[in-house]
């Protein structure tokens, strides 16, 4: 079986990139967004994406950007794939995907079965599709707020190319996770916090450890 694919996401500061990075992670999430306890600028992003090696994809996250948004972002040349985790139509994410020449990932917010379901229509409109718990009407944010879904939801689903999971995993459960949907990719923020926005570096490496011991 091949090696899990690993995001640690919300990194906001040198010393948690290069922890992430020393576990094992494949790619890393700086968060874009200015409601977020983990926001970090195009500035910041282009210094911290500059410490990991090229071969760690670095992805960045966004709600709903604008282009002049997107411009700025993708004008650090620090990222390899944006990731939408607001409420882009397929058509937006394709002109998104065309626009700026960047791997593009949908998150995808789960509650029942007819969530996974619709993802089908991004297909071969985005590069990965990201499942990830659907927070409540009215949440402070989308998504980075600890919440799982009902896993079982993806047996046996035939996702359409690239994807994985994303939502409430912690080193307690991410084995669980894997095991119950096959996941080749998994994605954390706050399982590896000690606070909202506070990442914790043992918490990054005993993470990653129990990813890649699945
Ligand atoms: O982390 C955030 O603050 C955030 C803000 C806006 C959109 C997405 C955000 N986080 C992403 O949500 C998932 C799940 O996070 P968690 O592990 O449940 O905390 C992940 O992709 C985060 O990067």
């Amino acid at each position: 079986m091949s090696r899990l694919a690993i995001k640690i996401c919300g990194l906001s500061t040198a010393d948690t990139v290069g922890a992430a990075v020393r576990a094992g992670a494949s790619h890393i999430g700086f968060v874009h967004f200015l409601k977020s306890p983990r926001h970090v600028d195009a500035d910041q992003i282009r210094a911290l994406a500059a410490i990991a090696p090229a071969d760690v994809e670095r992805v960045g996250v966004v709600v709903d950007p604008t282009d002049e948004m997107l411009d700025e972002l993708a004008a650090t040349g620090a990222l390899t794939a944006l990731q939408l985790h607001g409420k882009e139509s397929v058509q937006r994410a394709a002109a998104i995907r065309h626009r700026f020449g960047l791997s593009v990932w949908k998150a995808i917010s789960v509650k029942t079965r007819v969530d996974i379901d619709a993802a089908n229509a991004y297909a071969g409109a985005v590069d990965r599709l990201l499942f990830d718990a659907k927070t409540p009407d009215g949440a402070a944010l989308p998504g980075g707020m600890g919440l799982r879904f009902d896993w079982t939801l993806l047996r046996g689903v035939a996702v359409p190319g690239p994807w994985g999971l994303s939502g409430g995993l912690s080193v307690d459960n991410v084995a669980e996770a894997v095991r119950i949907t096959g996941a080749p990719l998994i994605d954390v923020s706050s399982g590896v916090e000690s606070a909202p926005g506070i990442k914790d570096m043992d918490k990054i490496a005993t993470f990653c450890k129990a990813v890649l011991q699945c």
